[in-house]
């Protein structure tokens, strides 16, 4: 069953319509929400919490209509808002523990669970230091942290890599991929950053100006393409060269051959071209498409 479905969602603001006629289904697991800045990725997010109603349509989670169920879809769900909202004078264990008891854990269990959700992000040395003294990436963890202090069923984190270095990002990438694979609890994620997520997300939804541009599991975007992806030890160019004589369409990218897979022959071409050269084969495969090519590779890196 979907943990979440809309149908026609729209959000009109006076000058904009941040959300146009969207229908979406998401299913359990890691799902990436992508698109540019002012796609409408938090509109969204904000009308599943309830904390902002839409113009027309609908939207459930777990079923639960949102508009008139609320409150018992935001005791199953976690959120880490996409900007800073941390008080800087108290400390991790302190803010984490008093969201605990926001959600309406008793206090023994909110200090239990904080301990171990503060361990789970990887700040537990940290915790009883001021939160106004963290780096960024701490600062997001402590986010991620609150979100899931209640063991949710699912979490809406906005923008969790925002301002982080690429190995924060990496780290976070990692820690949200364990939410789902290790608590069985669903990630909706957004990122304008299509590469980073379809490293970690089962499934991609990318919106455009509020609609829906597509929704697939990440494997049917990232799917094989007509072109052979070759890496030889010795002179590239030679082999090139041969295979260009042989009929082949063939380009340098870098280090690496590309050629058109014109029929199951290429792989035949490229084995006869090797040996002519006397160069060893170090890998030949077809080329898979990343999601970023859909939309140009300027937005890939943000
Ligand atoms: N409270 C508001 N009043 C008026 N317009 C708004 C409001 N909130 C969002 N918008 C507009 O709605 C559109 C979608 O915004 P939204 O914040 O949902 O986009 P986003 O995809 O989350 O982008 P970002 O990553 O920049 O937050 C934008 O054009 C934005 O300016």
């Amino acid at each position: 069953m979907p943990v979440i479905q809309t149908e026609e969602l729209t959000k009109q603001f006076p000058s904009t319509t941040a959300l146009d006629r969207l229908t979406i289904d998401v299913e359990p697991g890691v799902v990436g929400l992508v698109g540019a800045n002012g796609a409408g990725k938090s509109t969204l997010i904000k009308i599943l919490l309830g904390l902002s109603s839409a113009t027309s349509g609908r939207a459930s989670v777990f079923g639960l209509d949102v508009t008139k169920d609320g409150p018992r879809i935001r005791e199953r769900v976690g959120y880490m808002p996409e900007h800073d909202c941390l008080p800087a004078d108290v400390s991790a264990t302190e803010f984490v523990v008093h969201m605990a008891r926001m959600s309406g854990l008793p206090a023994n269990a909110a200090r239990e669970r904080t301990a171990d959700t503060l361990r789970h992000v990887g700040l537990y040395e940290e915790r009883y230091r001021p939160i106004g003294g963290y780096s960024t990436g701490m600062k997001q963890r402590v986010k991620l942290a609150q979100a899931l202090v209640h063991d949710p069923e699912i979490v809406m984190l906005d923008e969790p890599t925002n301002g982080l270095d690429p190995g924060g990002r990496d780290e976070m990438l990692l820690l949200i991929r364990r939410i789902w694979a290790d608590f069985g609890i669903t990630a909706l994620v957004t990122s304008h950053m299509l590469g980073e997520l379809e490293r970690i997300a089962d499934h991609v939804v990318i919106i455009d100006g509020g609609t829906l541009l597509q929704s697939s599991s990440t494997s049917e975007f990232t799917r094989t393409s007509q072109f052979l992806v070759v890496e030889v030890s010795g002179e590239a160019e030679a082999v090139a060269a041969t295979l260009s004589s042989a009929g082949r369409t063939v380009k340098r990218d870098g280090t690496q051959l590309v050629l058109s897979l014109d029929d199951d022959e290429t792989y035949d071409a490229v084995r006869d071209a090797v040996a002519a050269q006397g160069v060893g084969l170090i890998r030949m495969e077809q080329r898979r498409h990343h999601i970023a090519e859909l939309f140009g590779a300027e937005r890939a890196d943000g």
